[in-house]
């Protein structure tokens, strides 16, 4: 290949850094700078120029989307096939080494990922078996310490209580729940990322291994590693014949909450010495007014590492603000956008909406469902989260191996075959006095005759159950399992009873699964395992960044967290109102306005044309009407670089401060009504209460009329009649 093609799309600094001589480097750059485009030239240039083989580079990136980007994008600038080549996320990575040397990790062959979804049951489960109240000892909590401590390196025995009694029990509870991990081969997430790291630390010559392997270790969006991953890299890199390239940007850190450590850019540079550093200045994703408006709001922030970021493209079109009355208002605004964005006949896929949290989108969707604008939502409720989907992976993994006891908890009465809690509570002593698993525990039980009747027979169906199913799908395709075990378990019958549109989507979901299960392709690293063990790995580190049918042109959803490193023509950021962005909780803690700002820069800076920004004068959450003003972040914006926008067909209001109207209060209080209440008008007929405004006489109200549109009205004469 002609190695000019590597560099001859860059530009000064980016091809510093691509034909940079062998060493460690760290490339400090803004957003939309060209980092990630950097690090696939340096690959390709490694490979062609320093003839590193696919074989030595280990990439890592955040998400498995981005790897598999990643992936594409470096084997059709090679025009080759790389599968040698290592790329994935930090978990991704450290699960293929843990397959592969699952003995010295003190590991069984088959053992299994618990996600968060089954951790929290399990944890649930541990507090019940210790008799501790979830009043005092919240399960989510509890959650958050165990995997805090283990992206600290931390197991029980290390941890300092001090003679504190809740301390103390908490570390208890770590230790117990670490213990029914071990015992059913159970990995949590983070347990992935400190078991590879033990791994190295207690098997020096598995280590050594994979450092004379490794020439080349490159990483992307490094602001967001946590301790126990950049410990992990540190111990990969430690010796002379390695080189480690970093990427990242310190204002896009958004991860501290989760132990993301952006001192970690710090430490780099004092861990590695000789480390060359570049920063890259040129953006090229967003106009001028995009990227100024961006970069006001995170000049807020102190402290920064400090980067200048200009572009050469045109001003563009200002940022658009709109303040909807209420979240549905908001909605149907953007959906609005969005139509005479399609009109113009731009494909949907160019424009995202982003929001601060995954529960927003369910709004936005109905929206979008009205009038027919396919979209697809990355996060959120994934495809391998949903119920449906998890209640038939619960029996897959019990058929693949019957002590997962997560795996057991699920489904031993989903659906309903009369196991009570009882027997349950039964079962769990047993497996506990003896030390077993829950499988185990039932045909103990059985087996000694301890369980009377209906109990009996209850529970001897449903281990009859998992053993047949066995038998039957043993020697079958990975389709044909998934799709017997569906059907014999009875799952698709009970969907099938429930009726409903619910039920119907829960139906195609798991027909859907079937063809997962047709489409999956065993990965080399996992040539190793059965198919089932191989796409149950897949399902749990997967948990949806596959959802999406990629082929259908649809808007895309998703949480600005997830939106890192991704660029879009067409940007909304939803809900940027005080309280919901920042969240109400950023101000409790310290240090958490300046992540929900880089938060806000992150989301901002993902638009390349045209970002619209949009917030709701009064929402409802968790089934209240709250009342907010537009978020700081849209009023650190400099009035120069935005327009606020209206509706046209809606009817004017007066107009008060800019971006700091709400919903009036007395109006509210005066009506006898509530925001989102079905009501009747003699003349207009149904319709829903969108917004007050006003005091006293002057009071009014505005209401969505099923048939007539939004209209407001006064009050005192409107005739209103609650439904
Ligand atoms: N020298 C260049 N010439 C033309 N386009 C470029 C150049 N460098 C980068 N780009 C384009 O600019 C956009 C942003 O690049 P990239 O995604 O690599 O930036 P980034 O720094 O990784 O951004 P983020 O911080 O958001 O991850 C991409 O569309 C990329 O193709
Ligand atoms: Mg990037």
């Amino acid at each position: 290949m002609d190695v000019s093609l590597l560099l001859d799309s860059l530009n000064d600094k980016q091809r510093e850094a691509v034909g940079a001589p062998l060493s460690n480097m760290l490339v400090l750059a803004g957003a939309g700078s060209g980092k990630t485009r950097v690090l696939v030239h340096r690959i390709a240039w490694l490979m062609e120029v320093e003839n590193i083989t696919p074989f030595s580079i280990l990439a890592v990136t955040f998400t498995n989307k981005a790897a598999r980007e990643m992936r594409g994008r470096i084997e059709s600038l090679m025009g080759r096939n790389l599968h040698h080549m290592w790329i994935g996320t930090f978990h991704g990575l450290a699960h293929r080494l843990l397959r592969s040397h699952h003995a010295e990790a003190g590991l069984p062959e088959n053992f299994q990922i618990l996600d968060s979804d089954d951790q929290y049951r399990l944890v649930k489960r541990i507090l019940r078996a210790m008799n501790l109240d979830e009043k005092h000892w919240a399960p989510k909590q509890v959650q958050w310490y165990i995997n805090g401590n283990k992206d600290e390196g931390l197991r029980p025995q290390h941890i300092e209580t001090h003679g504190d009694a809740v301390a103390q029990k908490m570390r208890e509870i770590y230790a117990a729940y670490q213990e029914a991990c071990d015992r059913s081969g159970l990995v949590d997430f983070a347990e992935l990322l400190l078991r590879a790291h033990e791994l190295w630390a207690k098997n020096p010559e598995i280590l050594a291994h994979y450092q004379r392997r490794f020439k080349a270790v490159l990483v992307d969006e490094f602001q967001d590693t946590n301790n126990i991953q950049y410990a992990w890299l540190r111990m990969l890199c430690s010796t002379d014949t390695n080189n480690i390239m970093i990427v990242g940007d310190d204002d896009q850190s958004i991860y501290g909450w989760r132990g993301a450590n952006v001192d970690n850019i710090h430490k780099f540079l004092k861990d590695f010495t000789q480390t060359t550093t570049i920063r890259l200045e040129q953006n090229y994703r967003s106009t001028g007014n995009i990227l100024n408006a961006a970069n006001a709001v995170i000049d807020n922030n102190a402290g920064r590492l400090g980067k200048e970021l200009w572009t050469e493209d045109s001003e563009g079109e200002l940022i658009s603000v709109y303040a909807g009355f209420n979240e549905l208002d908001e909605a149907r605004f953007i959906v609005s956008q969005i139509k005479s964005w399609l009109d113009d006949g731009n494909p949907l896929k160019e424009c995202a909406i982003l929001y601060r949290n995954n529960a927003q989108s369910r709004v936005l969707e109905e929206a979008l469902l009205h009038e027919a604008i396919a979209y697809r939502i990355y996060g959120g409720l994934r495809f391998f989260e949903r119920q449906e989907i998890k209640d038939a992976l619960g029996y897959l993994r019990m058929i693949n191996h019957p002590h997962d006891d997560a795996a057991f908890e699920r489904v031993v009465n989903t659906p309903s075959r009369g196991i009570g809690e009882k027997t349950v509570t039964q079962v769990r002593v047993t497996a506990r006095e003896h030390n077993c698993s829950l499988w185990q525990a039932s045909n103990l039980l059985l087996s000694e005759g301890a369980l009377k009747g209906r109990a009996a027979n209850a529970l001897q169906s449903f281990t009859s159950l998992i053993a047949d199913l066995e038998q039957t799908v043993l020697s079958l395709s990975l389709e044909e399992q998934a799709d017997k075990t569906i059907k014999g378990s009875g799952l698709y019958a009970m969907y099938q009873a429930e009726r409903g549109e619910k039920a119907q989507a829960r139906l195609e979901n798991l027909e859907e699964l079937v063809t997962a299960c047709k489409q999956f392709i065993v990965p080399e690293e996992a040539d190793e395992m059965t198919p089932l063990s191989a796409f149950l790995a897949h399902a749990s580190l997967e948990a949806g960044e596959t959802q999406a049918d990629t082929e259908q042109d649809a808007v895309q959803m998703m949480t600005i967290h997830s939106a890192k490193g991704l660029e879009f023509p067409l940007v909304f950021m939803a809900g940027v109102e005080e309280g919901m962005f920042p969240s109400q909780m950023t101000n409790d803690e310290p240090g958490r306005m300046e992540e929900e700002r880089r938060l806000c820069y992150v989301g901002m800076t993902r638009a390349m044309k045209k970002l619209f920004i949009t917030y709701a004068e009064s929402r409802r959450v968790y089934g209240q009407d709250k009342f907010h003003t537009a978020s700081r972040f849209i009023r650190e914006i400099p009035s120069e670089y935005v327009q606020e926008v209206r509706l046209k067909s809606q009817v004017s209001r007066p107009v008060h401060n800019r971006f700091s109207r709400a919903a009036s209060h007395e109006a509210f209080q005066d009506s006898g009504f509530t925001l989102g209440q079905r009501v009747t008008h003699p003349k207009f007929g149904e319709g829903v209460v969108l917004n007050f405004e006003g005091a006293g006489d002057h009071g009014r109200v505005q209401v969505n009329f099923d048939e007539f549109g939004a209209k407001w009205l006064v009050l005192a004469y409107a005739k209103l009649k609650a439904n």
